[in-house]
């Protein structure tokens, strides 16, 4: 399971990412996603299961735990309860735009990727809203039905155009964004709201910009696009409706429960609404007596969720599902992630570094503060262009942080159960707050940002105990690798790396005071690989910093500590850093 253990290793930050020929990830391919999917597994070397239809929750309880992957469409809901069963899954893809079916903040807190294809099936969806909205506004779904009876029914069916028709399209993304485009080429004109819509991207689609409320009382037709989820759940409710021209019509091929059923139902009932088209449901099937009364409704076309049922856009978004699960597997690529898009810092070689030395700053600190567990609060300030410049630094720090505190901080926790996603909620989960700023920010709300500010990039860390004890430090990256360059309120130490064993000591400022200590690791043959000291003036407290080769036992420790110059003595061990 080679490839499968890089996607883990790349959520961990760590190096040595790749495939390896032949390495195999088990996959579950569910939900009648095209073979396509199965065969880019297969040609990369993976083992594939493919699932016909969805998987009732029971399936997959019982199946999952087996799979390191799993593609879904829409009918496969991966809820909070599934993720704790399945300590082997890595990653999720959804061959297809919309992730509400995911839990994604359980997935992360289980340290699991999520990935979509945003795209894929762009066009098949914006072509099924313009079929949806010109067989309502043409009848010819009921003209269907009355020839099938054998009618011949002319002036029932008489239809409303398009052409000349305010279409008012809510959320501009890529499918709101194709329908208003193909909604033009009938003559129609085009309101649209989106709150990340620029007026510039809204001119070059052709549509004018509105508030959602100009939208729904400027329009003939409302066709919406946005995401399904608590955020835009009932965003047509009888409140929206009744802002809404007499006569209007709805189209709803985004998600189900962005329309209040009940609320639709009266509408429809009432006249106020002429008509609706729907390709999605609050419940797929539809189960409820409110959306039975819509679907069965003579001024409703419905179908089948069929939006992305396309021959192109089923073997589309199967191919690159397979193809962004294979390469994030082999960790090379991690494409369409959306609960952690600052994974992909772990394959720029520029970013690595910062990951690794933000992990080694909170494992020393975790190791330094191991006297006055528990911390209450860590807090991380970034400086320097490089981390500023890119949004995703802030989670990938938090993450590489904690990633490298939690095993110091939480022993019930096994190390290899760790990773750059799920650290930051494990951390929550031992109420441990963490803080990620940037130094303006930082200095904004009154924190010392002086750690490391003769660096061009730094990490400062600070981690508080229950009493507001403050253990702090300050790493960087030089040449390439990560230093550390700050200790506690000490500035412009010698700085040294995060390996092996390194032994911090307040000491006064003597001569062979450092001796003394040097003298008790050789007689237990305990051999000093760097050394650094740092003081205030002769015959002040000083700090030493010493990297040795071996851990320092407790006996050891305790004779430096006897030692009468020497005040405090704290240790750190890193495991996976390189040797001096
Ligand atoms: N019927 C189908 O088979 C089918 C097929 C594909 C996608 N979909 C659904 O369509 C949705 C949109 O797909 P897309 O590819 O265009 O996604 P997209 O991310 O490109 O676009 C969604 C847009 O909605 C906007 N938005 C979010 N909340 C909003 C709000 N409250 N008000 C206004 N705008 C808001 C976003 O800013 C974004 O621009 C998907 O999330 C999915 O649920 C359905
Ligand atoms: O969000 C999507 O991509 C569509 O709703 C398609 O869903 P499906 O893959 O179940 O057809």
């Amino acid at each position: 399971m080679a490839a499968a253990s890089a996607v883990a290793r790349a959520a961990r930050g760590g190096r040595g990412v790749h495939t390896s020929a032949g390495s195999l990830a088990r996959i579950l391919c569910a939900d009648n996603v095209s073979p396509v999917c199965a065969q880019v597994f297969k040609d990369r070397g993976h083992h594939v299961v493919e699932w016909a239809g969805g998987l009732s929750p029971a399936d997959l309880k019982a199946e999952l735990p087996k799979y390191d992957g799993i593609v879904v469409r829409s009918s496969t809901n991966l809820t909070e309860d599934i993720f704790p069963h399945c300590p082997n899954l890595k990653i999720v893809g959804r061959a297809g735009v919309g992730v509400d079916n995911i839990d994604r903040s359980a997935a992360t807190r289980h340290g699991v990727i999520v990935m979509n294809t945003p795209g894929g099936n762009t066009r098949a969806a914006a072509e099924l809203t313009i079929s949806l909205l010109a067989s309502m506004l043409r009848q010819v779904p009921a003209a269907h039905i009355s020839m099938r009876e054998g009618k011949w029914e002319r002036k029932a069916f008489t239809g409303t155009e398009m052409n000349g028709k305010v279409l008012g399209v809510i959320g501009l993304g890529s499918i709101g964004g194709a329908v208003a485009r193909y909604a033009q080429a009938f003559g129609m004109k085009v309101l649209g709201f989106d709150p990340k819509t620029s007026a510039e991207d809204a001119a070059a689609m052709g549509v004018t910009l509105a508030t959602v409320d100009e939208v729904l009382a400027g329009s003939d037709v409302v066709s919406l696009h946005v995401p399904g989820g608590p955020a835009t759940k009932n965003m047509i409710d009888a409140g929206a409706i009744a802002k809404m021209r007499d006569g209007a019509y709805i189209v709803n091929a985004a998600r189900g429960n962005i329309v209040d059923m009940s609320a639709l139902r009266a509408a429809l009932d009432s006249g106020k609404i002429a008509g609706a088209a729907l390709d999605v449901y609050p419940e797929e099937p539809v189960t409820s007596e409110d959306a039975r009364a819509v679907v069965d409704h003579p001024r409703v076309v419905p179908t089948p969720h069929l939006g992305a049922s396309t021959e192109e856009a089923q073997v589309q978004v199967a191919k690159e599902i397979a193809e962004q699960m294979s390469d994030a597997l082999a960790g090379t690529r991690f494409e369409g992630v959306v609960n952690a898009p600052f994974v992909g810092l772990t394959r720029d070689p520029a970013a690595l570094p910062f990951l690794e030395c933000a992990e080694a700053l909170g494992s020393m600190l975790a190791q330094m503060a191991a006297d006055s567990l528990p911390l209450s609060r860590i807090e991380v300030v970034f400086r320097g262009r490089t981390m500023q410049g890119d949004a995703r630094y802030r989670d990938g720090l938090a993450g590489a942080v904690m990633k490298g505190a939690l095993p110091h901080l939480r022993p019930d926790l096994s190390a290899g159960s760790i990773n750059l996603l799920n650290a930051p909620h494990l951390a929550a989960e031992a109420s441990i707050d963490v803080k990620v700023r940037s130094t303006d920010e930082a200095r904004r709300a009154g924190v010392d940002v002086s750690a490391g500010d003769e660096y061009m990039n730094a990490i400062s860390v600070r981690g508080f105990d229950a009493a507001g004890r403050m253990h702090q430090l300050a790493g960087s990256v030089i040449d390439g690798k990560p230093r550390i360059i700050g200790v506690d309120e000490w500035r412009g130490i010698r700085t040294f790396r995060p390996v092996r064993t390194v032994l911090l000591l307040n000491n006064i400022d003597r001569p062979g005071a450092v001796a003394d200590v040097t003298a008790i690791l050789a007689e237990a043959r305990i051999n000093v690989a760097a050394m650094g000291v740092a003081r205030q003036a002769p015959g002040q407290p000083a700090l030493c910093m010493l990297t040795v080769d071996e851990r320092v036992p407790r006996t050891v420790r305790a004779r430096i500590e006897a030692l009468d110059q020497v005040s405090a003595v704290r240790s750190a061990t890193f495991d996976k850093f390189e040797t001096v």
